[in-house]
């Protein structure tokens, strides 16, 4: 099986998930675009969705799935999206398609957060994928010196601007022992928007995409 036909197989997965009449939290990237062509299809057994990012409200839409608000709901009961790694703690990276701060929120408000992911993303520690870290344009030049202070080798992401305005810092050369207080280390950095750890608020289940069909993983 290709990579992209385990994507599909876990997108379409998560499907059983979905509870009819409710709104559903919609991530963000290749795998994501999967669950929201499944999505597509019991479009008329749900309320709608609340979207992590531009790219995926246009997807979103074109099916003819309603997008609500982030403003205009209390919670969600589930939240489903990719990851760039996920570590056998259901901690994750995220943020290779430049929408962490979003996805972030949406997970923060989600009762479920799934993630959808093909096995190349499992690892055992967090920290070869780059670490993405949306930052306040002025803020860029101090905090890639804070990063630096961490160990790490932040890297401009060339002409990448946010949903929300701001640029992308990616974090070579991080080994994360304790994705908690990394978590919270580089957010209480000034300028920081987000860091696409996501350690504090982890995936309560995980779909991994294997040759050997959907495993199902609950924290
Ligand atoms: O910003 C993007 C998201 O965090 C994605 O969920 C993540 O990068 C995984 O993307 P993909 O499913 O394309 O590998």
């Amino acid at each position: 099986m290709t990579q992209d036909e385990l994507k599909k197989a876990v997108g379409w997965a998560a499907l059983k998930y979905v509870r009819p009449g409710t709104i559903v939290g919609v991530g963000t990237g290749s795998t994501a675009a999967h669950f929201i062509d499944a999505l597509g299809s019991i479009k008329d057994q749900i309320e709608g969705a609340v979207s992590s990012s531009n790219d995926s409200t246009a997807k979103l839409k074109k099916l003819g799935i309603q997008i609500f608000d982030c403003n205009e709901v209390d919670s969600l009961d589930i939240y489903v999206d990719g990851a760039d790694e996920i570590n056998g703690h259901m901690q994750m990276i995220k943020g290779g398609g430049a929408a962490l701060t979003r996805e972030k929120i949406i997970a923060a408000i989600s009762r479920k957060f799934i993630c959808i992911a093909d096995s190349s993303k499992q690892v055992d520690i967090l920290g070869a994928f780059p670490l993405p870290v949306e930052v306040i344009p002025m803020a860029r030049a101090y905090v890639a010196r804070e990063l630096v202070k961490l160990g790490g080798m932040p890297e401009y992401r060339q002409g990448v601007v946010t949903d929300n305005g701001n640029i992308i810092l990616d974090v070579h050369n991080l080994k994360i022992m304790d994705a908690v207080a990394m978590e919270n280390k580089i957010n209480s950095i000034a300028g920081v928007v987000t860091v696409g750890l996501f350690a504090n608020r982890g995936a309560d289940v995980a779909l991994i995409g294997t040759a050997d069909g959907v495993k199902v993983i609950e924290s």
